[in-house]
């Protein structure tokens, strides 16, 4: 019986012949569904392929019994529900490269007509008015542009605005020195960036930690007349806080191709004659439509056909014998991954992972990629899975070595993971005791007893008598309950760390509360 494809939003012709001329699959096109009519018909298909306009909610996906393989014509998967997917086994893959040229020449656009009012006195002259004093605007020479997100797209309009002869500074956490030497521009902080910058453009996925990055404190700390371009997803920006930072005229103008909630037809930024805008416009193009379609078409032929794929964003499908093994670490190797990339100052340049006892005789690679996922997952987002970890890791300059040692400390099976950056090396090792679940028990040379779940509180701090009072008088004072406490230290009066497990992500002001402690050096708050 020949499989099924449904293709939901409008999609290049040219782009999906790979599907039409190959066999045994049906091609079926139905633009405009509703949820509804869509939740009704899934059931019949053995692929789905969309651009961002489908939302692929949990209720398609659990209605989808024959669906194997979703198919995104395009990079931002966030209309698809992707551990919904993850759970019904269904594969999500995506055309990551074939639009970054369309959304940075889009965003080029859209900073030129920014600077310079073209969609304002377009508008004005149709409507009749020769208005020459209005339209007055500002050139990009000499001006510096601040790139937040420095990857296929970041870079790309990166290196266009040097050639509008802009001064770049850009923030990535994955942008090191030598790159941005490279790249012939500046790098700092997103503080730093924002602080510079005469123009600010955003080029990060929509995870946790982007949703509204630009928020009304980085506001408040830009440059007066500012001007703010998102070419990448609604919601990096707080669309309230801009909306009150152009009514104040700290913002000069912002050029918006997409928003919180799409399609944004009747929205207050809208209004405002400060802000330009476009429908989503970033990836539509004649060159990357057929380029996104043809990739996700190959990738969907050659799922069907081979069960392999390309472009894969949620997590693969390990042999099942394989995955029998290794389960149980499983959960331990992410964790610890996780951990690390709280603790560890600096760009990852290399990670060391070793295997000992038990652990040895297992087929340890879906863990390495699991471990790396751990570690690259809270910067780039939920598309980092156990396939593409690796290959993200590489093409990040990141050298990841694995080995197995006969080194257990006394333990029956040991996972210890070593992040080298610029500012040092940090050590993590984690084990899974018998009948008590995973355990951190190592951090750097600190012996330890920690359960890698939930939140915990790291604290860098000088060996003296009274630290560990001082520390659970601030917990008690803001009312947080300590579940556990581990303390470790170097040598007496030397170096000593302490990790607390608590009941709730400590507030920034918590935080703050516990960095003014004389003896300690650093406290990082960490969610496993
Ligand atoms: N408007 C449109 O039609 C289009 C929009 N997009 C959107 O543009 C965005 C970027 O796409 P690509 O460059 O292809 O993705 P990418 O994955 O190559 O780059 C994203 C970069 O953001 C960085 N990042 C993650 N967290 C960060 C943080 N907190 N601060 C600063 N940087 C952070 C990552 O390290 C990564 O280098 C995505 O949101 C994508 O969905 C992409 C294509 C078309
Ligand atoms: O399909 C589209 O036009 C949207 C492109 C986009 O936003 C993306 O690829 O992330």
């Amino acid at each position: 019986m020949a499989y099924k494809v449904l293709i939901s939003d409008p999609l290049s012709e040219e782009g999906i012949q790979p599907l039409r001329e190959a066999e045994n699959l049906e091609v079926d096109v139905k633009t405009n569904l509703s949820a509804d009519e869509l939740a009704d018909i899934i059931g019949d298909y053995d692929a789905l392929l969309v651009r961002s306009q489908t939302k692929v909610t949990r209720d398609i996906i659990s209605k989808a019994s024959k669906l194997k393989i979703i198919g995104r014509a395009g990079v931002g998967v966030d209309n698809i529900d992707l551990s919904a997917a993850t759970e019904y086994g269904v594969i999500v893959v995506n055309a990551p490269d074939g639009n970054t040229n369309s959304a940075a020449e889009h965003t080029i656009a859209m900073l030129m007509s920014l600077a310079r009012k073209i969609p304002q006195a377009y508008s004005a002259l149709k409507d009749g008015k020769w208005d020459r004093k209005t339209h007055v605007g500002v050139e990009l020479k000499g001006k510096t542009i601040g790139v937040i997100g420095m990857g296929r797209i970041g870079q790309e309009v990166a290196y266009r605005a040097k050639g509008q002869r802009m001064k770049v500074i850009a923030y990535d956490p994955f942008l090191t020195k030598e790159r941005a030497d490279k790249l012939g521009i500046d790098y700092g902080s997103v503080e730093d960036v924002v602080i510079a910058s005469d123009f600010i453009t955003v080029h990060t996925p929509l995870i946790k930690e982007t949703k509204h990055m630009i928020n009304k404190e980085a506001f408040e700390k830009m440059k007066d007349g500012v001007r703010i371009v998102n070419c990448a997803r609604g919601g990096i920006i707080d669309e309230d806080a801009l909306y009150h930072a152009i009514q104040s005229g700290k913002v000069a103008g912002a050029a918006l191709d997409v928003f919180e909630e799409e399609p944004a037809t009747d929205h207050r930024l809208l209004e405002l004659p400060q802000v330009i805008a476009t429908p989503h416009l970033g990836a539509s193009t004649v060159e990357a439509q057929e380029s996104v379609a043809i990739d996700v078409s190959h990738d969907v032929v050659r799922y069907l056909t081979e069960g392999v794929v390309k472009n894969p964003v949620n997590l693969p499908s390990v042999p099942k014998d394989v995955m029998n093994k290794i389960e149980p670490y499983f959960h331990l190797s992410e964790k610890l991954g996780t951990f690390l990339t709280h603790v560890t100052e600096g760009t990852a340049e290399e990670i060391n992972i070793s295997y000992s006892g038990e652990l040895t005789e297992l087929e340890v690679a879906p863990l390495t990629r699991n471990t790396i996922k751990g570690l690259l997952k809270r910067h780039l987002g939920d598309h980092v899975n156990d396939v593409n970890a690796s290959y993200l890791a590489e093409k990040r300059g990141i050298h990841v070595n694995e080995n197995r040692t006969s080194s257990t400390k006394g333990f029956t099976n040991l996972l210890k993971v070593e992040v080298k950056t610029k500012h040092g090396t940090r050590t993590v090792a984690g084990t899974l005791l018998n009948g008590l679940g995973a355990r951190i028990v190592q951090v750097d040379n600190y012996s330890v007893d920690v359960v890698p779940e939930g939140y915990l509180v790291f604290i860098s701090h000088n060996d003296r008598p009274g630290v560990i009072g001082k520390v659970g008088n601030a917990f008690a004072e803001n009312d947080i309950n300590i579940a556990s406490m581990q303390v470790g230290r170097s040598d007496v009066g030397g170096n000593a760390m302490m990790i607390i497990s608590v009941d709730k992500q400590l507030e920034k002001e918590e935080l703050e509360q516990l960095n003014q402690i004389t003896e300690i050096n650093n406290v990082v708050a960490i969610e496993l």
